[in-house]
Order: C-alpha cells, then sequence, then structure tokens
C-alpha cells in the first residue's frame, strides 16, 4: 500500500513551528456509530470530566454565568482574577450554590422599597417578580411578594412595597426537587416560586419562565457533593496567598497560575505552596510551550499543563517580544513530554478559531482545550452588548492588553521599577454567538463527528494512535487551504457566522 500521510513524530519533529492550519488528519475506518463515542478526559491528575472544554480566566470570558454553563456543558470555567479577592471568591461561591432551575441568588428587596426601585430592577434585569423580605436580603423572612400585576396601574411610584405587594403566598420547602417544584409552579399558575427554610426564609427561587430553559445536563461536571465544579486564577505573586485562600473556603475546585511564561521561580514556589497547604486542590500550571518548561513545573508538583504563548487571539507576546512557539509545535511536543515523564495531562490554550482546531489540538495530544476569544460575544460572558458598524458585538480583551491592566489596578507589568507599561494583548470586539449552551452543545456534536471520521471511539483512543503512529497527518499547501475552505462562490451564507473570529 503507497504511504497514508504521515504520523506526528515525522511531521512534528522536523524542527519547524506547525499550527493548527498547517496540517489536516488523514480518516479512518468507521466501524461504530456516533453515540458510542465517549469525550472523557483528565483535566488534572486528578479531575475527569466529559467534554474537553475550559473557559479562558479572562474579564471578558469567564465569571460565574460563564463557568456554570460550561459546567453545566460538562466542561469547566476558570474565574479570572482581574477584581479584588472578595469579587473572585463571590463568583466562585455562586458557581458552587448553583442548582439547575432554582435561582439562588434572586433579586430581593424589603417593604419599605419603594414601586419605583421595582421599575429600576425591571430596566436592568427585564424582570419584576420580587420577593419582598423582611431586611431585603436573601436568608431573611419571606414576607411577600410584588409582581407586575401588583404595580402595573400605580400611578404613585414613591408608594412602599409594603402597600402593594401580595402577602398571600404560595411557597416550597427548600429542599425540594426540581420537578416537584416545577409541578407546584405549573399547578399554582404562579410566575415565581419561593423556596424557604423551617424559619420561613427565603432560600432561593423558581420561576415559570425558566421551566422550558429547564434543559437536562447529563454530561455536567460536580464535585462529590453533586455541586458544579469550577476553577480559579491565581497570579505568582506572594499576596496572591491570601486570594488563595479566600478562593479555597469558596469551595474552588482547581486553580490556575496564570502567567504567560510558567518557568519561573514565583511560580514553582506558588505551585508547592498550594500543594502543600491546600492538597484537596489541583493545580494547573502554566503558560508553557516547551519539554524543558513542562519539567520544571511537573517537578514542582502542578496536576496539568496550560500550554500556548502568543497563540491566543488577542495575544501580540510573539510580535512584541519574539517569543512563544507556534501552537501545534508547542501542544505536541509538551504533551508527548508530559505524558511519558509524568502522565500530566496538558490543556491546548490559545488559537482556537474554528470548530476543527478543537480536534486538531486533541489530536497533538491534548486532554482538552481553552478558549478565551470563541466564548466571548455569548449571552453568558460578562460585558454588554453594543453595535458597530451595524453588527452587534461584545468586547473581548487580552488579559495583558494596556485597558485590561488598568482595570486591574496595573497589579501587573507594574513593579517599583516599572514605569512603563509594555501591553502583550489587545483589546477588540467579537460578534453575538448566542447562548453558549447552544455553541458549547454544537461545537461537541461537531467533535463527535471528527472524531467518528477518524475512526477514533474516545479521546484516549485519539491519543492513542497519536502515539502509535496509526493517526495520519499531512501538511498543507496555502492552495490547499484555500481548497479546504469556501470558495469561487459568488455569494453564500455563513453556517455559523458567530463562530467566526472576523466577518469576512
Ligand atoms: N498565553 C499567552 O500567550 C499569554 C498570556 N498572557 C496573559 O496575560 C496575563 C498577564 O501575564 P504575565 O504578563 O505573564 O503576568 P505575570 O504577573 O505572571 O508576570 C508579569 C511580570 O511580573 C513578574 N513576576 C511575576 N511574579 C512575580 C513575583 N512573585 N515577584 C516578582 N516578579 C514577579 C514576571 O516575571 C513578569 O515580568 C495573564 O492573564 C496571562 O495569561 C499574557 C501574555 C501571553
Ligand atoms: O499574549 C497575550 N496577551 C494577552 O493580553 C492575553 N490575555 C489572554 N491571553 C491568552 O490567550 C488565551 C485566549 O486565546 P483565544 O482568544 O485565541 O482563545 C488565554 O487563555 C490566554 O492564555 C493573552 N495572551
Ligand atoms: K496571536
Amino acid at each position: 500500500m503507497p504511504p497514508n500521510g504521515l504520523d506526528a513524530k515525522t511531521l512534528f519533529e522536523g524542527g519547524e513551528g506547525i499550527t493548527y492550519n498547517d496540517f489536516i488528519l488523514l480518516p479512518g475506518h468507521i466501524d461504530f456509530i456516533l453515540d458510542t463515542i465517549s469525550l472523557d478526559t483528565n483535566l488534572t491528575r486528578n479531575i475527569k470530566i466529559k467534554r474537553p472544554l475550559v473557559s479562558s480566566p479572562m474579564d471578558t470570558v469567564t465569571e460565574s454565568r460563564m463557568a456554570i454553563s460550561m459546567a453545566l456543558l460538562g466542561g469547566i470555567g476558570i474565574i479570572h482574577y482581574n477584581n479584588t479577592i472578595e469579587d473572585q471568591a463571590k463568583e466562585v461561591r455562586k458557581v458552587k450554590r448553583f442548582e439547575n432551575g432554582f435561582i439562588t441568588d434572586p433579586v430581593v428587596l424589603s417593604p419599605f422599597h419603594t414601586i419605583m426601585d421595582v421599575d429600576t430592577i425591571k430596566d436592568t434585569y427585564g424582570f419584576s417578580g420580587i420577593p419582598i423580605t423582611e431586611d431585603g436580603t436573601l436568608n431573611s423572612k419571606l414576607v411577600g411578594i410584588v409582581t407586575k400585576r401588583d404595580i402595573d396601574f400605580e400611578d404613585n411610584r414613591t408608594k412602599p412595597l409594603s402597600e402593594v405587594m401580595t402577602r398571600q403566598l404560595v411557597t416550597a420547602s427548600s429542599g425540594i426537587s426540581l420537578s416537584d417544584g416545577n409541578k407546584i409552579l405549573k399547578e399554582s399558575k404562579k410566575g415565581k416560586l419561593p423556596l424557604i427554610d423551617k424559619q420561613g426564609r427565603l432560600v432561593s427561587l423558581m420561576s415559570r419562565t425558566d421551566l422550558l430553559k429547564n434543559e437536562d445536563f447529563p454530561f455536567s461536571s460536580k464535585d462529590k457533593g453533586k455541586q458544579l465544579l469550577v476553577g480559579a486564577a491565581l497570579s505568582t505573586r506572594e499576596e496572591d496567598r491570601e486570594r488563595l485562600a479566600e478562593l479555597a473556603t469558596a469551595g474552588v475546585d482547581v486553580v490556575v497560575i496564570d502567567s504567560s511564561q510558567g518557568d519561573t521561580i514565583f511560580q514553582i514556589d506558588m505551585v508547592r505552596y498550594v500543594k502543600k497547604h491546600y492538597p484537596h486542590i489541583d493545580v494547573i500550571g502554566g503558560n508553557v510551550v516547551t519539554a524543558k518548561q513542562c519539567k520544571s513545573l511537573i517537578d514542582a508538583g502542578v496536576d496539568s499543563l496550560r500550554i500556548g504563548m502568543g497563540s491566543g487571539s488577542i495575544c501580540i507576546t510573539q510580535d512584541t517580544l519574539a517569543v512563544g512557539r507556534a501552537q501545534g509545535s508547542a501542544v505536541y511536543h509538551t504533551a508527548k513530554f508530559s505524558r511519558e515523564y509524568a502522565n500530566i495531562p496538558v490543556i491546548a490554550d490559545g488559537g482556537i478559531a474554528h470548530i476543527g482546531h478543537i480536534v486538531k489540538a486533541l489530536s497533538l495530544g491534548a486532554s482538552a482545550v481553552m478558549m478565551g476569544g470563541l466564548l466571548a460575544g455569548t449571552t453568558e460572558s460578562p460585558g454588554e452588548y453594543f453595535y458597530e458598524g451595524g453588527v452587534r458585538v461584545k468586547k473581548y480583551r487580552g488579559m495583558a492588553s494596556h485597558e485590561a491592566m488598568e482595570k486591574g489596578g496595573g497589579k501587573r507589568y507594574l513593579s517599583v521599577e516599572d514605569r512603563i507599561k509594555v501591553a502583550q494583548g489587545v483589546s477588540g470586539t467579537v460578534v453575538d454567538k448566542g447562548s453558549v449552551i447552544h455553541l458549547g452543545q454544537y461545537l461537541m456534536q461537531s467533535l463527535l463527528h471528527s472524531l467518528q471520521e477518524l475512526g477514533c471511539k474516545s479521546v484516549h483512543d485519539l491519543h492513542q494512535g497519536l502515539y502509535d503512529g496509526n493517526l495520519r497527518f499531512e501538511m498543507r499547501s496555502p492552495s490547499a487551504q484555500t481548497e479546504g475552505s469556501v470558495h469561487d462562490l459568488y455569494s453564500s451564507k455563513e453556517p455559523h457566522l458567530g463562530l467566526l473570529r472576523r466577518v469576512r
């Protein structure tokens, strides 16, 4: 038989930097159906997840809403640290407290608030069914509820809520199951169902409008106590030991030590510190792109590695500092070394610009992919939508962009001597992609199809093929890349324009 492409060793060990677009995977033999494919993978030495998806610790990508969605999908979100310790811990807590179908941090008012306060909430959040507690906070005694019907025809908007709220309430006890709660909501025909503890204090809320949205998430990532998994980022500064303590108290499952160049004495010290004082929390070190860097961090005790330097969509590190590595080569070399040296998984971070890049990252040995730009611009990413040239967009920016550094109080890049800030990232916009739940499901369905085309039944199989030479690769000439994309049409509709970074 003539040679069927190249094995990875031949392709990647020739000394040239190779990126995802430079190569293509050759198809395998299919003798199984899509449903039998498993996407189970190791995020870290100890944490297994069912979908290889991770969202970047960036302030325009991951706060609690994104992290909740990522965990529901079967991946995990890493809460960024461009905020106060309290804010970051609060975001972690929101994920750990999340219960599908229950609103665990509802907006609450007191009887002394006025109708105007409800109007403001309606304008900001879009809802007006608000539980009223004695002192206007959660975990205080529930005394009423205000809904649209109570206030619609009131001319005097300064009236206190005590005069308009409904006091006859249908409630349920806080330990109730989702299906029982849904049943009560349907039967009572009410818009909201407050859940209270034995003392009558408000614990959470169910909403009728969520009834249809209460999807089942069979792959969701959970801890032993059945709470969603969540990660958080840390810097290598000494003062972040305090941050770590708060994150641990909030229940964080894994921390990412967030640096562009992970092989530093600062990071090694931090890894050792986390492992010594919080052995139950897994540590993802990085970023690294060479085997030598991996060795330093594995020797220090990391449970997983984050791979990528300068490959991110907003990164200018390679241009600015002339250091980094083409992402395909980075993933291949680090994954191979880490597996042989200590069986440590690696996460391919940055440069996932298209759906196909996910399978390419995994095919080079990554156990999961981390994404910033692809997930930015979804409903669940932080920030508001706005219009740019008639297109609905959200802001997306590098964590080392001038803008992000300023927001973070200049804690990075600004040692006492550092009077000049050198940005390593830019600030820009990405198009509205709708809900990350739908986007994530689409990405994962497409990954299942990819694996089937390759004849692989699991991520494990894919890695097996990579290292035993059964997985076959081929370089693509520039014209092969053109041929592989849409070409020579008078016009075309992008099926998923929203997935693209640039509107072409
Ligand atoms: N993946 C990538 O390609 C890149 C990512 N980024 C992102 O930008 C953000 C900032 O990254 P970095 O600039 O690497 O931040 P960093 O805080 O790790 O490093 C900034 C500077 O502070 C120094 N430093 C760190 N810890 C120290 C300590 N304990 N004592 C004294 N000096 C210390 C470092 O050596 C470096 O000069 C991160 O979110 C990172 O993920 C930035 C550039 C590239
Ligand atoms: O050179 C950089 N300057 C920055 O300001 C910056 N901010 C984030 N990152 C890294 O980029 C990853 C996200 O990349 P994508 O948008 O391609 O998914 C992220 O996960 C990070 O690894 C940065 N890199
Ligand atoms: K880049």
